[in-house]
């Protein structure tokens, strides 16, 4: 059997890419009204036209603000007419570590994002090039977790790792530089992480007397496999970009000037595809290691399906019109 090289492979893709291109509809969604910040993106409908290779020009990032308010501690951005957010941590001068405010800020912006029906993809990342995240602020730290101004703890990034896992759009990680303690948890809960040559992979907690028990040991045990996951949390060891790659911590590694271009390059091509589909896909690969939560938000997609049905609308107009449902011209599918 003839077997496959490279450049067949990249015909396939280009192919896949061409079509899926035609089949999205030139009709651009409106923008969703609940945006926090008047910052719908748009969707430019030629983009859809366009087939072929995905282009490589640089977005136009346009920022988004905190309902009329600056945010302090992220920055939130949206690629105009892409459908694509940026969400970043900015306390380069802490290694990008986070504070409850920065997860506060972080969860009102996923929040949009998840909410604007131009967006299809979220970029999470952190400003700068010597980190992506280094974890919880150990000068916020107390006894009952993270204090900022309300002065009592919180462990506030476990709400975040949920809200990254149950957000029906592809998060991606862009990652440069330091990806430690609870921001290695972060990139491990998005669904892609692109690596910058530069960057670096590890958890601290025992170094530091913490652990994440949670998302961040069962997640890596998938990612990694249970041998390397106890390494990585027993030792506290760091692993280059190339290591890292090897171990599937990461999609790719790229030199660290080429890493915004190549994950807007994924951003893109995801773009091309069926949100529908992606929406499913994800709650799929997801459901299993999320229990009941899991099957809650791939039973919630059904049911969004469905209630898009003129079956499901029978049921809803027999309510509303006081008559007697009658499912009667529906198939019971084999
Ligand atoms: C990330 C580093 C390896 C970078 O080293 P480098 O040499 O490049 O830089 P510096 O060490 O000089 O750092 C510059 C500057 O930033 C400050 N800083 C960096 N990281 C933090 C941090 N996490 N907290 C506070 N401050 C930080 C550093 O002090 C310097 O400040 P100066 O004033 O001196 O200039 C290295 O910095 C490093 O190892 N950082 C610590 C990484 C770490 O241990 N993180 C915390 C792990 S625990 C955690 O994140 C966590 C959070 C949660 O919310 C959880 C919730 C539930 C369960 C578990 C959780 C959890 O484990």
């Amino acid at each position: 059997m003839a077997g496959i090289t490279g450049s067949d492979v990249n015909a396939v893709n280009r192919r896949m890419a061409s079509i899926a291109g035609h089949l999205i509809p030139d009709q651009a969604l409106p923008g969703n009204s609940l945006a926090l910040s008047n910052c719908s993106s748009g969707l430019n409908d030629s983009y859809h036209r366009v087939h072929g290779e995905v282009p490589t020009h640089a977005p136009q990032w346009k920022k988004c603000n905190d309902s009329g308010k600056e945010f302090t501690d992220i920055i939130y951005e949206k690629a105009v007419g892409e459908g694509i957010a940026k969400i970043t941590i900015n306390r380069p001068e802490r290694r990008n570590s986070f504070r409850p405010q920065t997860v506060k800020e972080l969860m009102r912006a996923f929040n949009d994002a998840r909410d604007d029906n131009t967006i299809g993809v979220i970029i999470f990342t952190g400003k700068g090039t010597q980190a992506f995240c280094s974890g919880g602020d150990q000068s916020f730290r107390g006894k009952n977790g993270y204090a900022d101004y309300d002065d009592f703890g919180r462990l506030n990034v476990l709400d975040l790792q949920v809200q990254i896992r149950r957000l029906p759009k592809p998060v991606i990680a862009m990652v440069a530089g330091y990806a430690v303690g609870g921001g290695h948890v972060l990139h491990m809960v998005c669904d892609i992480t692109i690596a910058a040559d530069n960057a670096v992979f590890g958890q601290t907690g025992p170094k530091v007397g913490s652990f994440d028990a949670g998302y961040g040991a069962s997640i890596m045990d998938r990612l990694i496999g249970p041998k390397r996951a106890r390494e990585m949390w027993f030792m506290c060891r760091f692993y280059k970009a190339d290591e890292a790659e090897k171990m599937g911590l990461v999609n790719t590694v790229v030199p660290l000037e080429k890493l915004e271009e190549e994950t807007v390059k994924w951003c893109r091509e995801i773009m091309r595809n069926s949100p529908m589909a992606i929406r499913v896909l994800k709650s799929a690969l997801n459901a299993i290691d999320d229990g009941h939560s899991g099957l809650q938000q791939i039973a919630g997609d059904g049911t969004l399906l469905f209630y898009g049905t003129e079956e499901g609308s029978e049921g809803k107009n027999s309510y509303l019109e006081r008559r007697k449902p009658d499912f009667s011209r529906f198939p019971r599918l084999p």
